[in-house]
């Protein structure tokens, strides 16, 4: 790159935002960071801005904001406050590309701004194309936007097309590890504790992610978003256990050739191709050594015990606000899960049952994602209240 790419991290005090600060750090001529955003944590927003040095910062919770501005007004840094200033501040004119590493449903309405705007997306943010795919890929081909996957197996997908994008796909196949609870009964997954879903086998990464891991929703909302990203049909994406999440995804082409992309489990790597693409920018990441690994695995996903995937191939197939459905009912029963109020089976049981009641939409526009977004939220914290 002969110039730097000015980068708006949207959740840079998560997973993902502050290995992204990271990877920024260790190519300050390669990048410049203009946008910093957080919900709550004041400190570490602090202690990042001070450092990067960004135009503007962004904290949701208005509680913190005279606690950041105190921090960062005096270094010329300007503060806002509120989630709604997150969806402005990525339409600045020094902005080039909007890093969204924030989590959930909050994701979609900054994405859409950024993308309104012209600015190219590093999408770790999955839920945007799990809850409004169609609305996001077709926005982004009419503002001439490239959307680089920064989630693994998509950056993995991503990895493999490069010098291949003239060539049709025959099928992809995202690996899956499996999670914590691999290979578990459904008596066992009865008696299992937040604590013991939050061990994730082979990656850290932020708490709903990690419950999503367990549960295996995180590869059913990994298809939907491969079919936007990758404009494919539900039948071209296959999922594979992988247990030791070293191959991070496969394509297979009509020449039945497959390619995959294999390497040590660490987001760095995907966030740094997506942030320098199509440039491989230098790293001192740890290599990976076969001799480590003599055995790689391979086993079919369990989807009778691990429901969440089997529904999202159905929301898939049923089109329309089902994503946006299963989307909004599994964030809600997920922070049930967190905060202790429902087992982890109720997690599936929710989501099948707002699958079943939300109001369908056949060809969804913005406002019937709000809509059906708070219905399932609405429909999701009822069927709570009714179990607990
Ligand atoms: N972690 C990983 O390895 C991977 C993550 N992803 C995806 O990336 C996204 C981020 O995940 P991860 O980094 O693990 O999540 P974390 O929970 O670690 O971080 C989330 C970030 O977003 C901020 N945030 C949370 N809620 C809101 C909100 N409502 N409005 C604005 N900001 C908010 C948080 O601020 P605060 O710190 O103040 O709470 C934090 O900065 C998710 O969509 C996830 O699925 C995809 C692949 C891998
Ligand atoms: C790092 C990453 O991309 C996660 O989405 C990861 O894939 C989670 O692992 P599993 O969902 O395969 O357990
Ligand atoms: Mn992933």
């Amino acid at each position: 790159m002969n110039q730097k790419r000015h980068v708006a991290i949207l959740g840079s005090t998560g997973s993902i935002g502050t290995q992204a600060v990271e990877v920024i750090k260790a190519h300050p001529d390669q990048f410049r960071v203009e946008v910093l955003t957080t919900n709550n944590n004041a400190e570490l927003l602090i202690q990042q801005a001070t450092e990067l040095k960004p135009n503007v910062v962004v904290i949701c919770n208005e509680d913190y904001y005279n606690r950041v501005f105190s921090a960062l007004d005096p270094l010329g840094i300007k503060v806002y406050a509120g989630i709604k200033a997150i969806a402005s501040v990525v339409q600045m004119d020094a902005v080039d590309i909007v890093l969204t590493a924030m989590v959930g449903y909050a994701g979609l309405l900054p994405t859409i701004k950024a993308i309104e705007a012209g600015k190219a997306i590093a999408l770790a943010n999955k839920e945007t194309l799990v809850v409004a795919g169609e609305l996001i890929t077709q926005l982004a081909a009419q503002k001439g936007v490239n959307i680089y996957p920064v989630d693994s197996e998509h950056s993995a997908i991503f990895q493999c097309l490069v010098g291949e994008f003239h060539n049709p796909i025959e099928k992809i196949i995202l690996t899956a590890s499996g999670g914590p609870f691999r290979g578990k009964s459904r008596d066992f997954l009865a008696t299992v504790t937040k604590a013991q879903a939050l061990k994730h086998p082979n990656w850290t990464m932020g708490a709903k992610i990690t419950i999503d891991s367990a549960t295996l929703m995180n590869k059913g909302l990994e298809v939907i978003e491969a079919k936007w990203l990758f404009g494919l049909r539900s039948n071209q994406i296959d999922v594979v256990v992988h247990p030791q999440s070293i191959i991070h995804s496969l394509v297979q082409f009509e020449d039945g050739s497959l390619k995959a992309q294999m390497g040590l489990p660490d987001m760095r790597l995907p966030i740094q191709f997506a942030l320098g693409y199509p440039n491989r920018l230098k790293s001192d990441f740890p290599r990976f050594n076969f001799i480590d690994y003599p055995l790689l695995t391979f086993e079919q996903p369990d989807l009778e015990t691990f429901r969440n995937l089997q529904l999202a191939f159905d929301a898939l197939g049923r089109g329309g606000n089902a994503p946006c459905i299963i989307n909004a009912a599994n964030e809600v029963a997920v922070d049930a899960f967190l905060h202790d109020r429902i087992g982890f089976l109720e997690i599936s049981d929710i989501i099948e049952s707002c699958l079943g009641k939300a109001t369908f939409v056949q060809s969804p526009v913005y406002d019937d994602y709000v809509s059906t977004d708070a219905e399932a939220r609405r429909l999701a914290t009822e069927r709570i209240k009714s179990l607990v």
